[in-house]
């Protein structure tokens, strides 16, 4: 009774109540829900690259929510598999929602199943209580002195990037793939700030890390179909055998830092992440037990090295395709930071570029949707949401949405965020209410000192390879990469 409850008469009950409420959806097919509908959409939408570069890609990313918000209205509910999903771009309820009801919200199941053998229970995957505490504890390591800290490894890391690219174009090269560079680079920087000095060996875990998240993704495809996770899967010994090498690096340097302690050659575990998460995992009564923080420095890496390094790559190529921006961008870096490395006080004067950051955030956010299940029955203006219902917010679509952002919404258009007076809700790259995204800050300093270092050193346009082809693997990626042709300021 309990399986047919689970996969029948829950979902059908939720269905009616968000009828009766005149809120409607495609028909699902028992068990897999729209997902067929959704997958056709999305293959037919990118089977071909653009034809320009035009940042009108709504209809090709999510196809599905343009098709069901033509017919259905602004509110729709979809399935996803057995999850319904009710896709809500009311501004006022999204905001009234991420900050009132975080305590009673949060990722279902399946996002949970999802990601387990790779990031585990780190605190982009918990729930409730634990999130809580997840959150309190690390949040410090992101904010203020600790945060400013940082800015070193950023300036040191982009240095070497700046070298390589130089190298490159002297060993012959003129046209460079840059988000290479820039992944590279992001990676290098977040291994710094979770692992301080060893961070090559950190860089190693991650690159294991990052195979085994395809991995992963490849094994999870059917997850929706229930009792799928008990199928035989010929990915899952590949899996197991890189989970069991990733966490053997990993202990390795945590017994590291354990030993210095003990042996009396360092009186901390550190000033980095893993130093914070060492520091409550040691203290009497502490939360935290080892593959708790192992979850936690896994997680921070994937939260935070490809956001961040499509954040760039899509600016790079904003600007190399709008010149006019570029060179007002390079003249802003020069008249503040006056040919040096940018120092953090200058950072907030560079209010042009933060505003390039924004408009590239705005057409291209690197996460695209926010999925976020409700485990208890809540009012959310009008609508009364049942327990189970996931809500599913398109912030791509919003990003897009004519009505929130004027007719130009799909051009590149930075003045739009000279003045900060714009409705709450609709620019939304970092979620928002308590739980959005912890590295926020970290992130924007990193991106201003990077593109602040990388547009005083090159000029660039955009190369005749280009092909413009976003897609979404998780997050909004080129397909083929950012080709720029790169020429050094200096030569
Ligand atoms: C441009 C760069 C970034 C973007 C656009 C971004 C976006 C987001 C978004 C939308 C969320 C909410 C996800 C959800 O709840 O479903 C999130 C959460 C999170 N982000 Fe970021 N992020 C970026 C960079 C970073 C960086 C650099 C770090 C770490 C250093 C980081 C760490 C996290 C973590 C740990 C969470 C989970 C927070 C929680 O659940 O309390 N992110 N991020």
């Amino acid at each position: 009774y309990e399986t047919i409850s689970c996969y029948w008469f829950t979902p059908m009950s939720i269905r009616k109540m968000m009828e009766q409420q005149g809120v409607h959806g495609p028909k699902p097919s028992f068990l897999i829900g729209n997902i067929i509908e959704m997958s056709s959409l999305v293959s037919k939408a990118v089977s071909e690259d653009m034809k320009t570069i035009s940042h009108d890609i709504v209809a090709r990313i999510l196809p599905h929510f343009v098709l069901w918000s033509n017919q259905y209205g602004k509110r729709f509910l979809y399935w996803n598999g057995i999850e319904p999903r009710l896709c809500l771009t009311d501004t006022a309820l999204i905001k009234e929602f991420l900050s009132k009801h975080n305590s009673i919200s949060g990722k279902s199941w399946q996002q949970q199943q999802g990601s387990k053998h790779f990031i585990g229970k780190g605190l982009l995957m918990v729930n409730g209580e634990d999130w809580h505490h997840q959150r309190h504890m690390v949040a410090p390591a992101f904010m203020g002195e600790r945060l400013k800290g940082y800015g070193g490894y950023m300036v040191e890391c982009t240095k070497d990037m700046v070298q390589s690219l130089k190298n490159a174009l002297e060993g012959g090269e003129s046209e460079v793939e840059i988000g290479e560079y820039l992944t590279e680079l992001t990676a290098d920087i977040i291994s710094r700030t979770e692992f301080g000095t060893s961070y090559k060996k950190g860089k190693q875990i991650f690159y294991l890390l990052t195979q085994l998240q395809t991995r992963c993704a490849q094994s999870t495809r059917h997850l929706f179909l229930p009792g799928s996770r008990f199928f035989p899967n010929k990915y899952n010994r590949e899996i197991k055998s890189m989970k069991k090498e990733v966490e053997k690096l990993l202990k390795e340097i945590i017994k590291g830092r354990e030993d210095c302690v003990e042996m009396g050659r360092s009186n901390s575990y550190g000033n980095d992440l893993l130093g914070i998460l060492l520091d409550e995992m040691k203290k009497e009564g502490g939360s935290l037990n080892l593959q708790l923080v192992m979850d936690e420095c896994k997680t921070f890496f994937f939260a935070g090295h490809e956001t961040t390094a499509l954040l760039l790559t899509w600016t790079v190529m904003l600007l190399a395709s709008n010149p006019h921006w570029q060179d007002k961008v390079r003249a802003e870096v020069k008249e503040i930071c006056k040919g040096e490395t940018p120092s953090l006080d200058q950072l907030s004067k560079l209010t042009v570029l933060q505003m390039v950051i924004n408009e590239s955030m705005r057409l291209y956010p690197p996460a695209t949707v926010l999925p976020r299940m409700v485990f208890k029955d809540i009012v959310l203006g009008d609508l009364h949401i049942p327990k189970g219902l996931s809500i599913w917010i398109p912030v791509l679509a919003i990003h897009h949405s004519e009505e929130l952002w004027g007719e130009d919404a799909n051009e590149f258009n930075p003045e739009r965020f000279a003045s900060k007076s714009f409705i709450p809700g609709r620019f939304i790259p970092f979620a928002s209410g308590p739980r959005n995204c912890v590295g926020q800050s970290f992130a924007i300093m990193e991106a201003k000192i990077i593109l602040a270092m990388f547009i005083s050193q090159f000029s660039f346009t955009i190369s005749e390879s280009y092909r413009h082809a976003p897609v979404v693997v998780l997050t909004i990626k080129p397909k083929y990469g950012v080709q720029v042709c790169l020429k050094p300021l200096d030569a």
